[in-house]
This record gives C-alpha cells, structure tokens and sequence, in this order.
C-alpha cells in the first residue's frame, strides 16, 4: 500500500500514534504533513482556532463538509460531550474508506456519522435520512466552489437556527470570494474573520466565523 497520500498518512498514522488516544493521532498527522509530505489538514494553528470555537459553541448537532482523511473530524470530536453528533460528508470514496480507517484507530468511530457523496445531494436528505432538526456548527472545508451554494441550501432546508455558527476554511487561500462577500453582506450573519497560515506553511490563510442571526 502506500500507493496515494492519504494511504501514506494512514501508515504513519498506524506506525506513530497510540491505538484509541484521539490526540497522538491528530499531532501524528500534524508531524508527518509538516515533515514528510504536506496534505490539505486544517492543520494544527487553524486547528486551535476550530478548537476554541467548538469549545465556546458546544453544539449538540455538527456537521463537515469536506471529510479529506478525517484530521478535523477528530479535533472535533474529541470535544464533543457524549450523545452530541457530529456528521461529516466527503465526495471522495477513497478519501471517506481512509478517514472511517482513522476514526476506528483513534477510537472515535461511534461519535462519528460519514457520508459519502455530494454535499449539495445530502444536505437535503438530513432531516428525513438522519433525523436532523439544526445544526449547531458548521465546519465547511470542501469544494471552495460549494462553500457559497451549499450555505444557501443549509438555509432553504430550515438546518440553521439562530445562533448557528459556520467555519470557514480556507477564505483566503485556495480562497472562496464569493462565500465572503455573501457572508460579510447579508445581515442575517454576524462574522468574523481569523486571520492565520496554511496548513504547515508560511502562506497567509485564514478562517471566517459566522452567526446566523435567524
Ligand atoms: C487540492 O488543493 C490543495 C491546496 C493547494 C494549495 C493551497 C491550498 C490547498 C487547499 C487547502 C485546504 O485546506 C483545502 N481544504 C479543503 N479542500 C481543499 O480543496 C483544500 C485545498
Ligand atoms: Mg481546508
């Protein structure tokens, strides 16, 4: 094996980290991305930033989009109280057969709901599919060109409640302009932008914190 990145990080992930202990995994990527090879993890620096936002939200109900190998997954998850739920969906089925592998060597496989497929099929299917109501944080990592049309889905399908909170990664770099001007415009938000690097380089990127007002 070792044939693609994600299998690589798997490997490392399976020779370096200790078996059900969620942070040796999370710091295992984050050595191997900044030492060996990089890969589009948020990351530990912007990492700390979801990590606070997950902390001061504390959702019940949270959903990702854009799973890659499962890196935020488990920032996330390891700071969710029991019986929150957390939802990620990853068009890639390489990528979604990796990360469910990460999930089950960091122990966190049961705390962890994975969809396969295209985030603008499923988020319509939430409600009936998993018996959803809203989301309490939304971290959007995907497609920088889904970022704009999947929000205004989370809206038209009544998943955002007042005081929904929305992450944005990667507002500056690959960038998402037109998730940014709509966020910063509509009033029904309240946002914040963090400025911060790239994963594992020194390129300025950033992450935007948005409040739906209702
Ligand atoms: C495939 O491009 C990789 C890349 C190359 C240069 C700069 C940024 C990125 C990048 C960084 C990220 O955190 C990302 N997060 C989620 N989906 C992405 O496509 C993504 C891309
Ligand atoms: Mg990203």
């Amino acid at each position: 094996t070792g044939t693609t990145r994600p299998l690589r990080i798997l490997q490392h992930v399976q020779r370096s980290a200790k078996q059900g202990d969620a942070l040796s995994v999370i710091t295992a990527i984050d050595s191997y991305c900044s030492k060996v090879e990089w890969a589009m993890n948020v990351g530990d620096k912007k990492g700390e930033i979801l990590d606070t936002v997950v902390l001061e939200t504390r959702p019940r109900y949270v959903l990702e989009l854009g799973t890659y190998c499962g890196y935020s997954t488990l920032r996330i998850a390891r700071l969710l109280p029991p019986g929150a739920r957390l939802i990620t969906i990853e068009m890639n089925p390489h990528y979604a057969q990796v990360a469910k592998e990460i999930f089950q060597y960091a122990g966190l496989d049961a705390q962890v709901e994975l969809l396969v497929g295209s985030s603008t099929v499923l988020i319509p299917q939430l409600k009936k599919k998993l018996d959803i109501e809203k989301f309490d944080l939304v971290f959007i990592d995907h497609w920088k060109v889904s970022y704009l049309p999947d929000t205004k889905l989370l809206e038209e399908c009544g998943l955002l409640k007042a005081g929904s909170v929305l992450l944005a990664d990667n507002v500056i770099c690959p960038g998402a302009p037109d998730y940014l001007k709509y966020i910063r415009n509509c009033p029904r938000y309240r946002s914040q932008y963090f400025p911060a690097q790239l994963e594992y380089l020194q390129v300025e990127d950033g992450v935007e914190k948005s409040v739906f007002l209702g």
